[in-house]
């Protein structure tokens, strides 16, 4: 039944929905009941009834449906017409793309379409091209409102409004920095800017783990080791990541240990034969090296497949679990989620029709205020390795940030990716890292918050990469923060305080930009108010933007791509794959993080380790929220160990 701790702070709503709710839960196989209440949903959801442009519109609904109970069929048909409504806040495939013209790139997809190419192209056999990589971005909202002449410059925009003095704040609701990291590796998969056409993202527009398999067949290539399906030991494609703290580089390799995990024991298993060599192959032919060789293959594409599917469900169950909050949720045995894949009767909602990541979402996805006080010291190192040590942050102009960035990434390039160092930790002789370290890292990443949202929260080393992302938004002119808010139904701000009820924020603003409807989206993004924590609804506490476009981005993203719908089947992934990437909610409420961690590094997480259950919330924080439901003594806090 809706629960009595809903906190619906729009009364109008809360009356109504709730009025419905209650109808359904005494009568709720009524079919006229259910049918009405689905009607009053889908209205107060997809737009008439209450009005959809109000603050906190869509974490009402979510606190709405995560009260009802799990047999609530209504409580399906509501969330269908969620994610409906977020699934049409973008066009599928956008109208709009940037770039004018110029060669696309080639199409170099396995014939066989049951595995994602390397680069991305054939998502959508009949738009092969639809977000390959080096495609062009697209645009979700359409920019009428002319730019001022005379913008205020990068410089100013980041010391008045971004500028973090003093300790970074610590995330309110306990959010871990391996959410970041998690978060860091979505961005390093689907955005990469062209630096020589910046209209292009090098990347593919698919969560395709192109961190770890890379955007290429040249960088799969340089990962894989070209036996029984495995990758090279603790190698991972994307040099950018040796840029970032280094529990970022450890995340990715559990994922590398986990892929090499799943090949080894689909050969073993070799279900349904589908492993085999052929029988009466001669010994040194070329029949059987060709056999061989698409084995390898074969158990390669079977095993990246289940290790997106693990990627993605650890999206869907956990990332988008903690972003909601719904590990806070009064009623905790609620297995609601925003999982946008499944097909629900009633509900005609499309699927599998490829994607196209968009430039407003390359800014939104800029979340560097979060980065806290420890990374910003390893960053200010990082820089200064690269720019000398004598560099001043303040000085550095984009230009010259630019082409220190071209060298140093050179230099890790031509590193190969199984050599590639990070963190002060060595490689073996047989190229791995030890255990204990790649678990250290990932421990210090569990242990500590980042940082929170908000405007002056952006710390000084990140100067000229804001002003680079000013520049960028300029020159892909993109929409205004008030423009791009109605695409999304939100209401424009009228005021500055409205933006940021902070005076100080406010008066920054309006001595940057003459009126609100000028705010360019980025910073404007960065600068909106910062939402609280609500238990449940709202757990990531980003700017208000921020908060609703990701989850519109989630869903195009997941309901989107072919392989996580129409193809993703235990038929394709075989049937121990499927349910190795599977989902149950009797185990950590859905998540499926331990099982990265439990299989990455065996024998170091017990299976009641919050270290590995709930890791996206700070160990601290999940002995809160466990405490709260009661069941702490559940559940295992110390730092996870070998014994
Ligand atoms: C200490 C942590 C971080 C460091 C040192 C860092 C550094 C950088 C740098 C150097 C760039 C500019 C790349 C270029 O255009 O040449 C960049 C871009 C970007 N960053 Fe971060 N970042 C950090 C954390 C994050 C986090 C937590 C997020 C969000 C999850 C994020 C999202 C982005 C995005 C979306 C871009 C644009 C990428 C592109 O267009 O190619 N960053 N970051």
């Amino acid at each position: 039944m809706a629960s009595e701790k809903t906190q619906f702070h729009d009364e109008e709503l809360a009356s109504k929905i709730n009025e419905l709710a209650e109808k359904i839960h005494t009568q709720e196989d009524h079919p006229s009941l259910l049918g009405q209440f689905v009607h009053g949903f889908a209205n107060l959801v997809i737009g008439g009834g209450l009005n959809p442009k109000g603050k906190d519109f869509v974490e009402k609904v979510v606190q709405f449906l995560a009260s009802l109970s799990n047999e609530s069929k209504a409580r399906d048909l509501a969330t269908g017409f969620l994610v409906k409504k977020l699934w049409f806040e973008l066009e599928h495939p956008p109208k709009t793309l940037l770039g004018f013209g110029g060669p696309n790139p080639p199409i170099t997809a396995d014939p066989d379409l049951r595995y994602r190419s390397a680069d991305g192209s054939n998502n959508n056999p009949e738009h092969p091209l639809l977000g390959a990589a080096g495609s062009h971005y697209a645009r979700t909202t359409e920019a009428k409102r002319p730019k001022l002449p005379n913008p205020p410059s990068p410089s100013d925009i980041f010391d008045k409004l971004l500028l973090r003095t003093g300790p970074a704040k610590t995330h309110p609701n306990g959010i871990s920095n391996m959410l970041f990291y998690l978060a860091t590796i979505i961005i390093h998969d689907i955005f990469h800017t062209d630096d020589r056409d910046p209209t292009r993202a090098k990347g593919s527009s698919y969560l395709d783990l192109a961190p770890l398999y890379g955007h290429s067949q040249k960088e799969q290539d340089g990962v894989r080791s070209f036996k029984d399906g495995l990758l090279k030991k603790d190698a991972f494609a994307e040099f950018r990541l040796i840029g970032q703290p280094p529990g970022v580089c450890a995340f990715i390799i559990a994922f590398n240990r986990f892929h090499n995990y799943v090949v080894t024991n689909l050969a073993k298993i070799n279900e349904d034969g589908r492993f085999s060599l052929p029988m009466g192959l001669v010994a040194g032919s070329d029949a059987e090296a060709a056999a061989i060789k698409k084995r390898d293959n074969d158990l390669f594409q079977h095993g990246r497949l289940i290790t997106c599917g693990l990627y993605i469900n650890i999206i869907l169950n956990d990332y988008i679990r903690a972003i909601l909050n719904l590990n806070q949720n009064p009623n905790f045995k609620s297995n609601w989620n925003l999982d946008p894949r499944p097909d629900i009767a009633g509900v005609n909602i499309p699927k599998a029709t490829g994607n196209q990541v968009s430039v407003e979402f390359n800014m939104i996805y800029r979340w560097h205020a979060t980065i806290n006080d420890a990374n910003t010291e390893w960053t200010e190192k990082f820089m200064k390795k690269v720019f000398g040590e004598d560099y001043d942050p303040n000085s550095l102009t984009v230009t010259q940030f630019l082409a220190g960035a071209r060298k140093w990434a050179m230099e890790v390039v031509a590193v190969e990716p199984a050599k590639r160092e990070f963190g002060g930790i060595k490689r073996q002789a047989d190229g791995s890292f030890t255990e204990a370290d790649l678990v250290n890292l990932i421990n210090v990443a569990t242990e500590k918050p980042g940082a929170a949202f908000g405007a002056k929260s952006t710390p000084l080393v990140m100067k000229p990469i804001e002003m680079l992302g000013i520049q960028s938004q300029r020159q892909w002119g993109i929409a205004t923060l008030n423009e791009v808010r109605a695409k999304f139904n939100l209401v424009p701000h009228k005021t500055f305080l409205d933006v940021n009820p902070d005076p100080a924020v406010a008066k920054a603003l309006s001595e940057l930009y003459p009126t609100p409807d000028d705010i360019e989206f980025y910073p404007g993004i960065q600068v909106e108010e910062a939402k609280k924590p609500w238990f449940p609804a709202s757990g990531l506490c980003p700017g208000y933007t921020i908060s609703v476009a990701i989850l519109a981005d989630a869903v195009a993203l997941c309901r989107g791509d072919r392989f996580y719908t129409t193809d993703y089947t235990p038929a394709n992934l075989t049937k121990w794959g499927f349910e190795t990437a599977s989902s149950k909610f009797n185990q950590a409420e859905g998540g499926v993080f331990y099982k990265l961690l439990q299989n990455a590094f065996p024998g170091w997480y017990k299976d009641n380790s919050v270290w590995a259950l709930y890791p996206l919330q700070t160990p601290e924080m999940n002995k809160k929220i466990l405490t709260s439901h009661k069941i702490a003594e559940k559940f295992d806090f110390e730092k996870p160990s070998k014994a």
